[in-house]
């Protein structure tokens, strides 16, 4: 990997996102927030310079526990060693978990290994429309498991309290900071958090509903060698070091800057949310799309080599869709008969085939949609580190792939983004045939 050198200063925050649309989630919000951050896929081989953040993206949120734990330990222990003053765990603002439970887990060996007692757990991100009370997370105007996440193909969240679904996850005592604590500001919270330590509560659901909030909880956090959460508790943590005389605040645009990149440009989806759901109907409706049947990839049919033949024909006039994305019915449908695993993987090593089949016919911008569908085209893109560019939409920057020669990518989350958000995706990146 090949990464910006012009100065040995190191990084202030060492971050492990367990996936990789999350990572540029957070990435962004920290360059929103000032600081210099690259996001490196998975461990890298070298360190990135000049930079006051960085997030090392992990495919770890489905995977079984123990590899879970052994991946976040090893970016950790990477982290550590490029000098990193604080460490971040970052997972979906929706708490999206397996029922072997990732998240507490994961937060349990990294307390363990950075030998602290204590970190809080706070998935709250306002600009989508996540926000926690009393410990039950809502997704704009509705609780979790009626959000049309209880349907998620491969982590339905069907419990809307936190501290009961953490609490499942761990042997660590779990607490909760509500919000009347939470609104009263920094200090209260962290006198909470200092009687919480005294009774042994090992992490701790954190209430929010505004970014003031957020900021609030962030610098009450100042001293916690790891915070876990969103991206949006993020927010509040550059300030602690910009405090501390640690970090110069940069100019957004500076923080922001991307490589033009050339060439052709296409949508790959492979998350069935109902944000990209609706994304894919809108697109439809104007612009070439090619959809891929799960079952006919099972059955062994041509459907990798039918995608390229449909991408040769479309993507020299302009960009098109290739999507796995249906409706929550028939994905259980599929799923009752190939089973969750192999439903994924099929369609997950398809997308990744077709993406790595473009890069070779000149294909440079790239949208993806869903965290584990980016986790498999980014891998099989052959991109080590990514650079991450203007805000598209909340919790989606445009990004850059760091290397010779650079290409363009928008990773968006399955919930986020406008309904038009391909199209604007598209545009970010420099694409003009729109
Ligand atoms: N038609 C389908 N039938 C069965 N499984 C599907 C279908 N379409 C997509 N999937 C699988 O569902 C999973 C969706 O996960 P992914 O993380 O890519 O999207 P998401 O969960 O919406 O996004 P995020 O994690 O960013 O919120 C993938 O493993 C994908 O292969
Ligand atoms: O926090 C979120 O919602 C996203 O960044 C994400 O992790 C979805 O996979």
């Amino acid at each position: 990997m090949s990464v910006p050198q012009t100065q040995a200063t190191k990084p202030l925050l060492g971050c492990i996102a367990d996936d990789f649309t999350g990572a540029t989630d957070l990435a962004n919000m920290l360059v929103r927030e000032g600081m210099r951050t690259v996001q490196t896929i998975g461990v890298p081989d070298s360190a990135p310079k000049d930079v006051d953040a960085i997030v090392v993206a992990l495919k770890s949120r489905t995977v079984p526990a123990a590899e879970a734990v052994a991946d976040s330990l090893a970016a950790l222990d990477w982290l550590q060693r490029q000098g990193c003053r604080q460490f971040f765990f970052k997972y979906c603002s929706t708490f999206d978990s397996t029922a072997q439970g990732n998240i507490g887990l994961v937060a349990d060996a990294l307390l363990q290994a950075l030998g602290s007692d204590f970190t809080i757990a706070c998935p709250v991100f306002p600009e989508t429309g996540r926000t926690l009370y009393r410990g039950h997370l809502f997704i704009q105007d509705q609780l979790l498991n009626e959000s049309g996440m209880q349907n998620h193909p491969l982590t339905p969240m069907t419990d809307p309290n936190l501290v009961r679904v953490l609490q499942q996850q761990t042997p660590s005592k779990v607490g909760l900071i509500g919000y009347p604590i939470v609104s009263k500001g920094a200090e209260q919270i962290a006198t909470e958090i200092a009687t919480l330590r005294q009774q042994g509560v090992r992490m701790a659901i954190v209430d929010a509903l505004e970014n003031q909030d957020l900021y609030a909880i962030g610098a009450a956090c100042a001293d916690l060698p790891l915070v876990t959460g969103g991206s949006g508790i993020a927010l509040g943590l550059p300030g602690n070091f910009i405090r501390a005389g640690l970090l110069k605040p940069q100019q957004g645009a500076q923080a922001s800057a991307l490589p033009a990149v050339d060439g052709l440009s296409v949508v790959l989806a492979g998350s069935a949310s109902k944000a990209t759901n609706a994304q894919v109907s809108a697109w439809i409706e104007k612009h070439p799309a090619f959809r891929i049947d799960p079952l006919a990839l099972a059955r062994g049919e041509p459907v990798v080599a039918q995608a390229l033949a449909f991408a040769q024909q479309h993507l020299q006039q302009r960009p098109a869709l290739i999507y796995a994305t249906t409706t929550p019915e028939q994905v259980k449908q599929v799923q009752a008969e190939l089973g969750v695993e192999r439903a994924g993987q099929l369609i997950e090593q398809a997308l990744a085939d077709i993406a790595a089949a473009l890069l070779n016919n000149g294909v440079r911008r790239f949208v993806i949609a869903g965290g584990e569908t980016s986790g498999a085209v980014v891998k099989a893109l052959g991109v080590h580190a990514l650079r991450i560019g203007a805000q598209i939409d909340p919790g989606v920057p445009a990004t850059a792939s760091i290397g010779a020669s650079p290409i363009a990518l928008a990773l968006k989350s399955g919930n986020f983004g406008s309904v038009d958000f391909f199209e604007k995706a598209l545009r970010h990146l420099g694409e003009t045939r729109i």
